[in-house]
């Protein structure tokens, strides 16, 4: 059975890409195989729906042309083991040890709770939704925590509020910690970074902060924009990257902004930070967001089994919530907790009523159509001009200014603000972006012009 399992998962690697089959189809355990029926075992009932809804065609006929003929598949839910917190980084067991010396083994696995941040056991790479925003970041998440030699040394991922930077570092961290239990993994946002830091100083004590840091075998640090313009701790940040880079230890950073938006970050770690692979994280598409939120049902219902959802409130709330998945996250809990308190069925009509707030503040999205067309009438050009190649200064000047809404107002990365303007190159965003954050230091007539277009389009 483990043969035709083996031969039928090959093909199925190659008929449904590797990405649907890492996420959907590997998770399954082929258990049986009798009376034309192919038994599996799953680790939730949202991913043997989903391979149900969508694969069951490939894996049957992968199936019966490697063994007897099979005609239906059969799941049995069988949650895999919880991943633990992830181990605290080593410390020294005493207060003090000598410059430049790495804790010994025994004193290795001594928990100091208070150094990194701890793991959300939620975040797992088993209830990351993948889809076409993230497929790249996932699929490079899942290459890092594998471990060994990976290639790309940082791994940088970085887009929007809530598009899920946080879950898939945690999901590394757990996923590297399973496959490599005694190894040291150091997850802390930027903020705790420096904290450490300045702690350090004030205590005497930063040797042992070096060493602490340097002793891991994989460094995340989350929301690495917060050290922007913070020299001190830039510093230090640039010397444990480059120590633990040196000694071929995985680094996996996460921010907002790609290295060389962030302003105010030393050009030598920008440039140290572009040496590995930066992952965008594109805002979500309708698909992502209903697969979410079936993911997201399917763990409510594990706790809730009488729930009752009526049809198309999912698609409904994937359709009209779009501004991040914290959002869409917080809307469904909201919606549950309705429910189950008022033992109602969730129908449209609920769903209505009780995200009115959701919904009206999800309507007024602004758009990066509407910010050119507000642009284009208050300079008096048209609205061609905004994706058109004149490099008149009446012209170039609004266009400039309607990318940098575009980049404040929305949650749209470069290259997609680029594609908007005229398939523009997203360094040529980037530059436009920074030409108005200069201007609105020095030029005040046009930064009121740029706080008025502003607060219109927030209106
Ligand atoms: N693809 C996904 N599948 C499942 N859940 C997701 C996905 N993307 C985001 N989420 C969920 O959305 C919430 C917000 O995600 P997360 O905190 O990782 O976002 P973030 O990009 O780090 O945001 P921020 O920039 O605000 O720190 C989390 O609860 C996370 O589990």
């Amino acid at each position: 059975m483990e043969d035709i399992w083996g031969q039928a998962c090959a093909a199925l690697e190659t008929s449904v890409g590797p990405n649907n089959f890492n996420h959907w189809i590997k998770p399954l355990r082929l258990t049986g195989l009798d009376g034309g029926i192919a038994h599996f075992a799953s680790p939730t009932r949202f991913i043997s729906d989903w391979v149900n809804r969508h694969f069951a065609k490939d894996i049957l006929g992968e199936l019966s042309r490697h063994g007897q003929p099979v005609e239906r598949l059969r799941f049995d839910v069988v949650p895999q083991t919880a991943p633990g917190r992830a181990r605290p980084v080593a410390v020294p067991a005493s207060p003090a040890r000598p410059v430049g010396s790495v804790a010994a083994p025994a004193t290795a696995r001594v928990a100091r709770a208070d150094l990194g941040a701890p793991l959300d056991p939620r975040y797992t790479f088993g209830n990351f939704v993948v889809g076409k925003p993230n497929e790249l970041a996932h699929a490079a998440a899942r290459r890092v925590a594998e471990g060994g030699p990976v290639g790309f040394n940082p791994l940088f991922l970085y887009g929007g509020v809530g598009l899920g930077k946080t879950h898939l570092m945690h999901a590394i961290a757990h996923d590297y910690q399973t496959r490599h239990p005694m190894a040291q993994v150091l997850y802390l946002s930027a903020e705790q970074f420096m904290y450490r830091f300045v702690q350090a100083l004030r205590e005497s004590t930063i040797m042992d902060f070096k060493g602490m840091f340097r002793n891991v075998n994989m460094l995340m640090v989350d929301d690495v924009q917060f050290i922007a313009g913070k020299d001190s701790t830039q510093e230090e940040f640039f010397h444990t990257f480059n120590a633990l880079v040196d000694q071929g230890k995985q680094i996996v950073i996460s921010a907002d902004r790609a290295p060389a938006e962030i302003k105010g970050l030393e050009e030598r770690i920008k440039s140290r930070l572009s040496c590995g692979l930066i992952v965008d994280l594109h805002p979500t598409t309708y698909e992502l967001r209903l697969g979410i939120l079936q993911s997201k049902t399917e763990g409510f219902r594990a706790q809730q089994p009488d729930l009752q959802i009526g049809a198309g409130v999912l698609e409904f709330l994937a359709h009209r919530i779009t501004t991040n998945v914290r959002v869409l996250e917080g809307a469904l809990q909201r919606l549950f907790a309705h429910a189950s308190l008022l033992r109602r069925e969730i129908t449209l009509e609920v769903a209505q009523e009780c995200l009115a707030d959701i919904l009206r503040t999800n309507d007024r999205k602004i758009s990066i159509d509407d910010i050119q067309r507000r642009v284009a009438e208050h300079y008096n050009i048209r609205l061609a001009d905004m994706v058109g190649p004149k490099r008149a200064r009446n012209v170039a000047r609004p266009r400039q200014i309607a990318m940098y809404l575009s980049k404040q107002l929305t949650s749209r990365s470069l290259p997609e603000i680029g594609r908007r303007f005229g398939g523009r190159d997203h360094t040529t965003i980037m530059h436009g972006i920074r030409k108005i954050e200069e201007l609105v230091i020095e030029d005040h007539a046009l930064a009121e012009d740029v706080n008025m277009l502003r607060r219109l389009l927030e209106a």
